[in-house]
This record gives C-alpha cells, sequence and structure tokens, in this order.
C-alpha cells in the first residue's frame, strides 16, 4: 500500500498576501489512500479533489484520512505574510491557526497521539512560537516542559548556545537542573527553516546527557534544508511550505 503524500496549494488571503504559495502536508509514517489537495489558481479558491488507492477503504485507511483531513485544515489555517520582518522573506504565521480551536487542537493532538507512548519525559518548547505548541503537548503525554529562551530571560543559572537563523544570529539559555542526564526529550518548535535553531536546542540538552527522541514542528521549508542540518536526529513535521 502506498504511503501518503498529500498537496495542499495554499492561497494568499486579501490583500496583504498577493503572491501564492504551495504548501505540502506529509505524513511521514502509516498507510493511507492518496488524498490530494488543489488551488485553483484563478479563483483563489481552494478546491479539495480526493482519490483513494483503492476503491474499498479499511478501516485503517479511514482513520487515515480523518488524520489527513486534519493535516489538510491546519495547512489551510497557516497564513503566509510576504516580505516579513524582511524583503524576501515569506513569513509562515501560524497566529491565525490559533483562531481556529479545532484546527489548533488537530495540530496538538497528532503530535500527541505520536509521542504518548514513546516514554517522553521533557517536552522542550523553543521560544517563542515552541512554547504555545510545547506545553499542551506535554500536559497530554505527562512530561514536563522546559522553556528553551533567548538570552538574558531566564533567572537562574543557565547554559547557552549560540546559533544562526534565516535573517540574523541568536542566543538559546536553558536552565541548569531542569533536565537529568538519560531523560528522553521531544523539541518543539512552529517552524524549522535553516535548522540552525533545532541543532542549538540539541545541542543544549546533549551537553548534559538528555536523549533527544526527536524534533517536532508544525511547518518545515525543505528549500532551507535544515533537515540536513540535523544529521540523523529524526524530524517530525506536518506541513511543507514551498
Ligand atoms: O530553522 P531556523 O532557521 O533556525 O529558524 C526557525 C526558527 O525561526 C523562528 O523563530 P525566531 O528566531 O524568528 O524567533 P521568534 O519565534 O521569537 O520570533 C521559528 O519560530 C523557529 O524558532
Ligand atoms: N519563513 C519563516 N516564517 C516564519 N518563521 C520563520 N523563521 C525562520 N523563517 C521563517
Amino acid at each position: 500500500m502506498s504511503s501518503l503524500l498529500l498537496l495542499s496549494h495554499i492561497a494568499a488571503i486579501g490583500t496583504q498576501q498577493p503572491r501564492e504559495r504551495t504548501k505540502r502536508v506529509i505524513k511521514k509514517s502509516g498507510l493511507s489512500p492518496f488524498l490530494l489537495l488543489n488551488h485553483s489558481e484563478k479563483s483563489n479558491k481552494k478546491v479539495y479533489c480526493v482519490s483513494s488507492s483503492s476503491s474499498r477503504e479499511t478501516e485503517e485507511e479511514k482513520m487515515s484520512s480523518t488524520k489527513d483531513d486534519r493535516i489538510a485544515k491546519i495547512s489551510s489555517a497557516i497564513r503566509v505574510i510576504p516580505d516579513f520582518p524582511k524583503p524576501g522573506i515569506m513569513f509562515q504565521d501560524i497566529t491565525t491557526l490559533l483562531l481556529d480551536p479545532k484546527a489548533f487542537k488537530d495540530s496538538i493532538d497528532l503530535f500527541v497521539e505520536r509521542y504518548k507512548d514513546q516514554q517522553i519525559s521533557v517536552v522542550a518548547g523553543i521560544e517563542a512560537r515552541g512554547f504555545i505548541f510545547g506545553p499542551p503537548i506535554a500536559l497530554a503525554i505527562g512530561a514536563k516542559f522546559v522553556p528553551m529562551r533567548k538570552p538574558k530571560k531566564l533567572p537562574g543559572e543557565v547554559i547557552s548556545e549560540e546559533y544562526s537563523l534565516e535573517y540574523g544570529t541568536d542566543i538559546m539559555e536553558m536552565h541548569v537542573g531542569a533536565v537529568e542526564p538519560g531523560e528522553r526529550a521531544l523539541i518543539i518548535d512552529d517552524l524549522i527553516a535553516t535548522g540552525g535553531t533545532l541543532c542549538a536546542a540539541i545541542r543544549l540538552l546533549e551537553r548534559v546527557g538528555v536523549v533527544v527522541v526527536e524534533c517536532a514542528c508544525l511547518i518545515e521549508l525543505p528549500e532551507l534544508k535544515g533537515r540536513d542540518r540535523l544529521g540523523d536526529k529524526p524530524l517530525f513535521v506536518l506541513v511543507s511550505a514551498d
């Protein structure tokens, strides 16, 4: 049976977004029928075309189809703002996803379903947008939440890592004593671009003996090849934005 590849062509919203964006929604594991979402270029309306690999769906396929439908709606709820914060950057804005409680909850549920049985004791969320998605996932899987913060924000003793971004450089800090050697961690952020941020988070956690099980993001910008920078560290994403 074929694995899922789901394509969503996302329209720019309103006058702020004159250019069209394409988002690919990828389910990284499991079996499912093929689901294609197509965007009508002229009308700015999204056209959803669903086709199955077989005419009779199995129960497993039906469940996957439901999951895929959730991912399509999550993708549609993410807005793209051109030239923010600098010319040439197509900013993936998750604040519009937060305005849609069903899509927001679905995004949390998809991560929880993946990580609930993986003996993860630490969810490390990256400032700022990893703070939105990390805590509900941590609570649902029974893990603690550890904030990975911008410099000079944490009041206690910290360890730091400098890293490069798509548009600048930054420093990430974590409280000493927040995690124990041997703990199993999931790192959460909204987006991977160059991968510099996730690499810094991995380095911080591994420096203190934590096992980083996986990194998880809502969105991947594949053109920036951040996934390659993570080496063999697994990365799970819901939406791939071209
Ligand atoms: O893969 P990378 O190239 O490292 O980029 C990804 C990071 O960039 C964004 O955060 P940003 O640094 O803009 O900070 P913010 O969330 O505080 O705005 C995003 O939320 C990721 O954390
Ligand atoms: N294009 C982008 N959209 C949102 N956040 C980002 N962080 C780095 N690149 C980004």
